[in-house]
């Protein structure tokens, strides 16, 4: 199954929007664990044992695990994942970006050593620096696009003068991600919740693609506008996959040894906040 696919999948069958982000920092660990790095694999298989039933994708993000030297315990995360929650599809969070032979080096990481199903990139070193993920069949990749984060207007929100329409660079990347750079059909978008405005345009322009929308959670986006913006399914309609990330309102909602409780807890309550804002659709 491509990943596309594999993510309109788990929506149905978990009934749920929400991607869990796996961003591990051993410093808000629960207190049996504080400040240890061999314990990565166990908090977050922890994690997904918790939410297996509620996500529509996992998100590992991996400088939580380079950081501290952690990527075999990425590793065995990921074998984890597949038994734990074989129809959840898994983002490798790498926004990789770079020429084209270094380009395969990454792309080898993400699908062959880590087995990913998806990875994001940067798109600002153009269509070859994307090309060697696309030959990948069926692996999902998602493009930056419109960043939650207020730097992002730095550039994303800048007029392209050379380009006809003048449209911002983010309206541009969208624009490609529909067409001409999407041969492999599994090509998607990141556009931060905190921006559901610019989400409304991402959809617009770019209609049938999934998106990743980090940004509800610690960063304070609006889980309802954001799905009202950016989710495009039901009866006759398009059907284009949603996935709305949170990592630590989740990871870290509890510190006491029923953290993973805790975070089921948490889960629950953003998947169910997410679901419900269909309705309105
Ligand atoms: O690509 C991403 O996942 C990403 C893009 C973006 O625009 N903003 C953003 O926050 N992210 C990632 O999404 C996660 C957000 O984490 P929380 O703010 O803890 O929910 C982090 O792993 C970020 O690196």
């Amino acid at each position: 199954m491509n990943f596309t696919d594999m993510l309109l999948d788990a929506e149905r069958q978990n009934r749920s929007l929400l991607c869990v982000g796996l961003d591990p920092d051993p410093a808000r660990f629960p207190h049996h664990m504080r400040n240890d790095p061999d314990r990565i694999y166990e908090f977050c298989a922890a994690i997904v044992d918790a939410t297996a039933d509620l996500a529509i994708a996992f998100k590992p993000q991996i400088a939580y695990f380079a950081a501290h030297r952690a990527e075999d315990q990425l590793e065995r995360l990921m074998a984890h994942i597949r038994v734990a929650a074989p129809h959840v599809p898994v983002i490798l969070d790498a926004k990789r970006g770079d020429i084209g032979s270094t380009a395969e080096q990454y792309a080898k990481e993400a699908f062959e050593r880590y087995g990913a199903d998806a990875v994001t990139l940067s798109p600002f070193m153009g269509f070859d620096s994307v090309q060697p993920y696309l030959r990948y069949p069926g692996k999902g990749v998602f493009l930056l696009c419109r960043t939650s984060n207020p730097g992002g207007d730095d550039f994303q929100n800048q007029r392209l003068a050379d380009v006809p329409g003048q449209p911002k660079l983010y309206e541009h990347i969208a624009r490609l991600a529909q067409g001409p750079w999407n041969v492999s059909g599994q090509v998607g978008l990141v556009v931060g919740a905190t921006y559901p405005a610019e989400i409304a345009r991402v959809r617009e322009l770019a209609p049938t693609v999934p998106l990743l929308i980090p940004g509800v959670g610690a960063q304070g986006g609006d889980a309802q506008a954001t799905v009202q913006a950016g989710w495009r399914g039901g009866a006759g309609g398009t059907t284009a996959a949603v996935a709305v990330n949170s990592s630590r309102a989740i990871l870290y909602a509890g510190a006491g040894a029923d953290f993973a409780q805790a975070a089921r807890q948490e889960a629950e309550r953003t998947r169910e906040t997410l679901w419900r804002a269909r309705l309105f659709d």
